[in-house]
């Protein structure tokens, strides 16, 4: 009857999770032998600081493993970011004094942006599966604390650091080179995912702790366009116009997002006062069609071109340059009046120039513009003005940037390794993975309006049903997700109705209306406060070009053409993210709420019982049941509502998760759980010696987490974390500069199979070369021994193929819901092992799939539809302080785990509760440990 009632398991499709994040939506947090633990982490030292939060270096424990063993302790970095801020604070005191208010005001407005911003960022994240891409494993994200928790893959290495205190280059050109291969096979794989990173630059290039490889990090303002993976998706070469409005909808990519010295021209476009060098250099017709229509041709300079991927390209040209030389490219002009202003016009305007030698080891550059194309020094300039072209059409792409010259320069085999890098096959979209990347959130559900939207439920329920079948049985799955042109228009009607966020449904139109009016009312009065941010901003100046080189700037734009002052400025409510509300919701439920699973290190795991049903509720057009349920939540006196909740047994309703999981919750788990092991024990052996090993002025360009690790020591077993261990060829190889030739940097193999890279396994690699097998290079493995080489190409060819056809098959294979998990098991040391006992048949596949990334899943936001959800089931506002974290101003530098600091740190009140959802104030919970709460966690 359940099922009956939604009617969609025609829906679940989504094989398996690509990337296998668990979420787990409860957080205990204690101190156990003087060391903060959440549920099955310790925490150690403080390796980062962000704008927004924090990230520490923890260790997982997983107490199947004995003493001793590798796999007990798996170092993973933990990111923490606090739900709130002063903005969301700020809106609330709005609301207090008045402010016009509706049931349906815009999920937004009910977001704090720190937390819609760390929802994109971890639905993005999601997707991402690759060597050169830092890895999530898991969200904790329990709503009852104030902070959500990022478990990702710990890079030991530290960011790439590029300069010493003279503004000097301290990497030589080969790490160089390596470097930026590395970082073009990560964004290469991201763009192919449609997802454009939007702040590439050297720090957030983190490397592994042997320094064989970087990785990309921070997703915090990275961009998902479904319209580029359906591009990236097609047939090979096709759809590559950055034009085509198809390809990207671009109103989120305009806003000013990222780190000024990297920004690319189309980005600081309005702050060009002249016509720019884009239209000087680019042949009349081309610059022409950067402008659309005929009296946009006649003002060409005001037309912003295209935005696309490719400002990640100029970002990495940026990045090249800052690595070669130890300087940006483009600087302020100090002597100017609005320093940003000053940057942004020398980017757009102004043509870059270099110094004589180039890199640590000063290979000559031969000036700007170099006769000839023989010396590195000639190739390397040349790409970077490919790399640097203003005009977006013009520059460079990441496959042509693949096969430059200088880029292929050290590889011995460079046709294998663009044969092996290469992203190959179709992905395969699947057109209903809009719920896919929705967080778990767990309710808590009020009786009385539950009950009171039983009839409504049911009624909407045979509406949509009757609708979805429509759409089904005409084959047309909707506009949305099927038709990128459509999905355009559908954004464009979302405008007209002024709110981005009207992407509403037709069930809720009358609701979107009302939703913008509210919007459109909060603006305007935010705007009062952007303008006094706007003056404050005159008055302060934006301070040196120190930090514009380096800071990320608060992401979110300001609309409209004001002055370029303004425009630093964020509105907050133009600060939201993209506002796709569309997509299918499940909603797990399960027999016994007692029944939810809790696993063997005492961490509670997401998914009910094994009674569980997975309902999938959705709507197969634009028609959303999230923006319905979400709208239908009160700003005012009402109560959350949603029509989902009805249908099941109210006990036993704990949590949304999106139907992948209910599909394939147990085994996902089960290599989910292992996953922290394949990827950062791989990599976390200790090495503070072994960095001291390293030379001079490398060492000299510490990072603060490596500051912060100084007093810490990995004592952990495993080879590389000997310290005394032989300089081996990884190491040699490195790119941090021993052994610096040719075929001297050992690597992972990241196979580009069809719709999929293969996951480096380290481990395999070392084992590998320990038996002698050749050495690869730039993240990819590559045979010297040709016979071994051909022999085993062509299995992997055939693994491949054969893996490949599977994947096909499955892509597409309708699926039932499967039983879900008692346990998500994230503690599980087996990978993919299927240690659950209770899987599906085809989950002992999907545990081998698991370990490569699948069909990409397309979500959007739907995360944070879901927690908006789950925030008003919570009553919402009363979001206790309680954090086994602390608060961002202890100090864990020294990694003393001085948790009773910590606790009292911890509880500092704030007055953090919504008045508008009708919930009493209340004083946010002191944090108390209590040591033993959970003794056995650690042994
Ligand atoms: N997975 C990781 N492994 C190791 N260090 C990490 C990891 N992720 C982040 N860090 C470090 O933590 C610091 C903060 O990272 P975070 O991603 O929070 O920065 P951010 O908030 O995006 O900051 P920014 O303002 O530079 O964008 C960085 O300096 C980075 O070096």
């Amino acid at each position: 009857m359940i099922k009956n009632g939604v009617s969609v398991s025609h829906l679940i499709k989504a094989p398996f999770d690509p990337a296998d994040v668990v979420t787990t939506d409860r957080l205990n947090a204690y101190m156990d032998e003087g060391r903060p633990m959440l549920n099955n982490y310790t925490r150690h030292a403080k390796i980062g600081e962000g704008q927004h939060g924090e990230v520490y270096l923890c260790y997982q424990v997983n107490p199947r493993y004995p003493q001793g063993h590798p796999a007990r302790r798996v170092p993973v970095a933990m990111k923490s970011v606090k739900r709130d801020n002063p903005r969301a604070k700020q809106f609330r005191q709005l609301r207090q004094q008045r402010l016009p208010t509706s049931p349906h005001t815009p999920l937004v407005d009910r977001l704090s942006t720190i937390e819609a911003k760390i929802r994109k960022e971890i639905a993005i994240m999601k997707k991402c599966r690759h060597p050169h891409v830092v890895r999530l494993y898991e969200i904790i994200d329990d709503r009852s604390r104030d902070k959500i928790y990022m478990v990702m893959e710990y890079l030991a290495g530290g960011e790439v650091k590029w300069k010493n205190e003279n503004d000097e280059p301290i990497l030589s050109v080969g790490q160089t080179r390596r470097i930026i291969r590395d970082a073009v096979l990560g964004l290469e794989y991201l763009h192919h995912q449609g997802i454009i990173h939007r702040d590439i630059k050297p720090a957030n290039l983190l490397w592994t702790e042997d320094r064989r490889q970087v990785k990309i990090a921070d997703f915090g303002v990275s961009h998902f366009s479904y319209a580029q993976r359906l591009a990236a998706a097609g047939e090979d070469g096709a759809v590559e116009n950055p034009e085509d409005p198809i390809l990207l909808d671009d109103s989120d990519l305009t806003r000013r997002a990222g780190t000024p010295s990297f920004l690319a021209p189309e980005i600081v476009f309005e702050h060009t006062k002249e016509p720019s060098l884009s239209l000087r250099d680019v042949p009349a017709a081309a610059s022409s069609s950067l402008a659309h229509g005929a009296s946009s041709q006649s003002v060409p300079s005001m037309q912003r071109p295209p935005v696309t991927k490719s400002i990640d390209i100029w970002a990495l040209g940026v990045t090249l340059y800052c690595l070669l030389f130890g300087r940006t490219p483009f600087v302020a002009d100090p002597a100017a009046a609005g320093t940003e202003w000053s940057l942004y016009n020398s980017i757009c305007n102004q043509d870059w120039n270099i110094p004589e030698a180039m890199g640590s080891d000063r290979l000559p550059t031969e000036g700007r513009h170099p006769i000839g194309e023989t010396s590195e020094g000639t190739q390397v300039v040349r790409l970077l003005e490919l790399l640097l072209k203003k005009d977006v059409k013009a520059r460079i792409t990441l496959d042509q940037i693949k096969r430059h010259k200088w880029i292929l320069g050290d590889l011995a085999e460079p046709d294998k390794w663009l044969q092996l890098t290469m992203p190959r096959g179709k992905i395969n979209v699947s057109l209903d993975e809009t719920s896919d990347a929705m967080s778990s959130v767990h309710f808590r559900w009020n009786w009385g309006v539950v009950s009171r939207r039983i009839s409504s439920l049911f009624r909407r329920s045979r509406d949509h049903h009757h609708h979805h079948h429509h759409q089904h049985d005409t084959g047309d799955r909707g506009p949305v997700r099927s038709d990128p042109h459509v999905r355009i228009r559908r954004h464009q009607s979302a405008r007209v109705g002024s709110t981005p966020y009207s992407a509403s449904t037709s069930a809720s139109a009358s609701a979107s209306a009302s939703a913008s009016a509210a919007y459109t009312a909060k603006r305007d009065i935010n705007k009062g406060k952007r303008r006094a941010d706007v003056r404050a901003l005159k008055m302060g100046g934006l301070g040196a070009s120190k930090s514009l080189r380096s800071k990320s700037i608060e992401r979110w734009p300001v609309s409209g053409r004001g002055d370029p002052a303004s425009r630093s400025t964020s509105a907050i409510m133009e600060a939201a993210p993209d506002k796709k509300r569309r997509g299918s919701v499940t909603l797990l439920v399960g027999g016994d709420r007692n029944n939810r699973g809790r696993d063997r290190t005492g961490r509670f795991a997401t998914v009910s019982g094994p009674s569980s049903s997975a309902i999938t509720t959705t709507t197969s057009t634009t028609t959303t049941t999230t923006t319905t349920t979400t709208g239908g939540a009160g700003a005012g006196d009402h109560k959350p509502k949603t029509r989902f909740a009805n249908l099941f047994n109210f006990n036993s309703i704990t949590h949304w998760r999106p139907n992948k999981f209910a599909s394939s919750s147990s085994s996902a788990s089960a290599s989910a759980g292992a996953s922290p092991i394949d990827g950062p024990s791989s990599s976390s052996a200790s090495s503070d010696r072994d960095r001291d090993r390293t030379p001079g002025p490398v060492r000299r360009a510490s990072r603060r987490s490596e500051e912060a690790l100084r007093s810490h020591r990995h004592r952990g077993p495993g080879p590389a974390q000997c310290p005394n261990a032989p300089l081996t060829v990884d190491r040699r190889a490195s790119s941090w500069g021993q052994g610096d030739q040719p075929m001297e940097f050992a690597e992972a193999v990241s196979l580009a199979a069809s719709s999929s890279y293969e996951y480096h396994d380290h481990e395999r690699e070392r084992e590998r070369e320990r038996e002698g097998g050749p050495r690869g290079s730039g993240g990819i493995y590559v045979y010297a021994d040709r016979d071994r080489d051909r022999d085993r190409d062509r299995d992997r060819d055939r693994d491949r193929d054969r893996e490949r056809e599977r994947e096909r098959e499955r892509a597409f294979a309708p699926r039932t819901p499967s039983r879900l998990s008692t346990n998500v098991a994230t503690a599980s040391p087996t990978s993919g092992s299927g240690s659950q006992g209770d899987e599906d048949e085809d989950e002992d596949e999907d545990g081998e799939e698991r370990r490569r990334f699948g069909p990409p899943c397309f979500d959007e936001d739907s995360s944070t539809i879901a927690s908006a959800v789950g925030d008003w089931q919570n009553g919402s506002g009363s979001e206790e302080d309680e954090d086994g974290f602390g608060d961002e101003d202890e100090d864990e530098d020294e990694d003393d785990g001085d948790g009773a600091a910590e606790s009292a740190e911890g509880g500092v009140a704030e007055d953090d509760s919504d008045d508008d959802d009708g919930d009493e104030d209340q004083e946010e919970n002191v944090v108390t440990f209590s040591p033993r709460r959970h003794p056995r966690a650690i042994d």
